[in-house]
């Protein structure tokens, strides 16, 4: 896919600049995976942008703070290495509020980090005159000067009003390298584990069949509960699969001769999930026909795609 782009950014700014309200708008509501870590990051993600021309990953990072001891000098060194892997940093700075010495303190820390994209984000225009957003994006460019930090774009955005959101994306997309998503589209959960269940599943059921199933299985993780009436020494966890075909044919070829492949998928797949869980678990798998599902826009979506 040529010209798709991916890669990490992060929101920097001092506690409630509208960090969060930010990730949540660009995210548009859609829950972050925080399973399967591609290459390097090591960091929480907050949420996934996904788009036809590229993929955005966005992660955390814990505040900066003025080191007074050693534990904040630590976490500092922790934040910097965050924001030196990262491809963009959004510096975030309310329009509601003057700069201050935080943000000072803020933009010369990213100041040092020499080359890296910043973008320069007036968070809440929705609450300020466009007279006051004007001021407050010279005040920006003049701290950024002050600190030696050319900004690589300056947006004024309000999350609240959805003005301007879809632009601070445009501009980050512009600042990542060209390469595949790192994360597959929609993944359907939140929880780690259920990620992990479900691949674990496909790669078993895939397994020796590979050329006669190609791309058309499907893996969905219903429910991992735990099974009423256990003692905490004698857990199980009941899980719930569906693993999902395109066409009856793929459906034998699944279940094989009266059931044994199927039996074979879920004895392989449950020794690996109860290394996962850390707990025996009941597999109740079940093969569905979902017909033409990779063209089915509706199906696609239930499918987590
Ligand atoms: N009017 C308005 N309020 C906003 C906007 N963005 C955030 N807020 C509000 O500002 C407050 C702080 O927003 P958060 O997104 O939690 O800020 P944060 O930077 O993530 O805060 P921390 O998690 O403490 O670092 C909340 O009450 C939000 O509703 C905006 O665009 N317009």
């Amino acid at each position: 896919m040529s010209g798709f782009r991916s890669g990490f950014a992060c929101f920097v700014g001092r506690p409630n600049v509208g960090k969060s309200t930010l990730t949540n708008a660009l995210v548009g509501g859609k829950v972050a995976i925080t399973s399967s870590r591609p290459q390097t990051t090591r960091h929480a993600i907050r949420g996934l942008v996904h788009r036809p021309d590229a993929q955005i990953v966005l992660v955390d990072t814990p505040g900066l703070h003025r080191p007074r001891t050693l534990l904040g000098q630590r976490l500092n060194d922790l934040v910097r290495t965050t924001w030196a892997e990262v491809d963009t940093i959004g510096l975030c700075l309310p329009a509601d509020e003057r700069i201050g010495p935080g943000d000072r303190f803020l933009i010369r820390e990213i100041a040092a980090l020499r080359g890296k994209p910043v973008i320069a984000v007036a968070t809440k225009t929705d609450l300020v005159s466009p007279q006051r957003v004007a001021e407050h994006l010279m005040a920006i460019q003049a701290a950024g000067e002050e600190a030696g930090l050319r900004w690589h774009e300056m947006v004024p955005v309000s999350a609240v009003a959805d003005d301007q959101v879809g632009l601070l994306a445009d501009l980050i997309v512009a600042t990542l390298p060209e390469g595949p998503a790192l994360y597959p589209e929609g993944q359907l959960t939140d929880e780690p584990e259920a990620t992990l269940v479900a691949e674990v599943i496909r790669e078993a059921a895939l397994e020796g069949v590979r050329d006669e199933l190609p791309h058309s299985l499907a893996v969905v993780v219903d429910e991992m509960v735990p099974r009423e009436g256990r003692s905490a020494d004698n857990p199980l966890i009941d899980v719930r699969v569906n693993v999902y075909v395109e066409r009856d044919s793929q459906k034998g070829i699944i279940i094989g001769k009266q059931g044994s492949r199927l039996r074979e998928i879920g004895t392989t797949s449950r020794a690996q999930i109860e290394k996962i869980l850390g707990t025996p678990v009941y597999l109740d798998l079940h093969v569905k026909v979902a017909k033409e599902w990779q063209r089915d826009p509706k199906q696609l979506r239930k499918l987590g795609f």
